[in-house]
């Protein structure tokens, strides 16, 4: 189906693509973002170990997607957090070992919540935007209280 907006980008291997409302997007593959937080109970590598993994668990499962996919993957740890780096925790997961994975401090900002790590994750789907869930857990529920029933357009399902 050509798009009603005309706009039609031949790339040099011949795919074509069709730019225009996010109905006509629906099956083209797109770069798209996953959130995710929880929070760690110790600045142990147990606790983060069993934090990191209870959330990307959570990502995976309630998204459904191939490890081959992911662009690259970025957590970010508060500064009380320093006995093992999230994606060391990561890169252990099914066809992670691939997967670009970087680690930074979380920047201070007074009052935020402790031992929190967050996660984002830049994935290759053909989903729209609204079909993309977000995942806080533990006390990073309260973070982001619309996407922490985990579904982006803020329904419950
Ligand atoms: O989504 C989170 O993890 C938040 O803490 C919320 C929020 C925001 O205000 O949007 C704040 C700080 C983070 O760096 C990212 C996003």
């Amino acid at each position: 189906m050509v798009s009603p907006y005309g706009c039609i980008d031949l790339k040099h291997d011949d795919t074509i693509k069709y730019y225009g409302s996010e109905e006509d997007t629906v099956g083209i593959w797109k770069v798209r973002g996953i959130r995710g937080a929880t929070t760690a109970s110790d600045n142990t590598k147990e606790a983060i170990a069993q934090a990191v993994t209870e959330l990307l668990d959570a990502i995976e499962s309630r998204n459904q997607f191939d490890p081959e996919d992911i662009v690259s993957v970025t957590f970010t740890a508060t500064g009380d957090l320093d006995a093992i780096f999230p994606a060391a925790i990561a890169r252990q997961r099914p066809q992670w070992d691939t997967v670009p994975l970087l680690d930074v401090q979380q920047m201070q900002v007074e009052g935020s919540l402790k031992r929190c790590i967050r996660v984002l994750i830049h994935l290759n789907t053909p989903l729209p935007q609204k079909e993309i869930y977000h995942s806080y857990l533990r006390d990073a529920c309260h973070l982001r209280p619309d996407w922490s029933l985990t579904h982006a357009s803020s329904s419950v399902s």
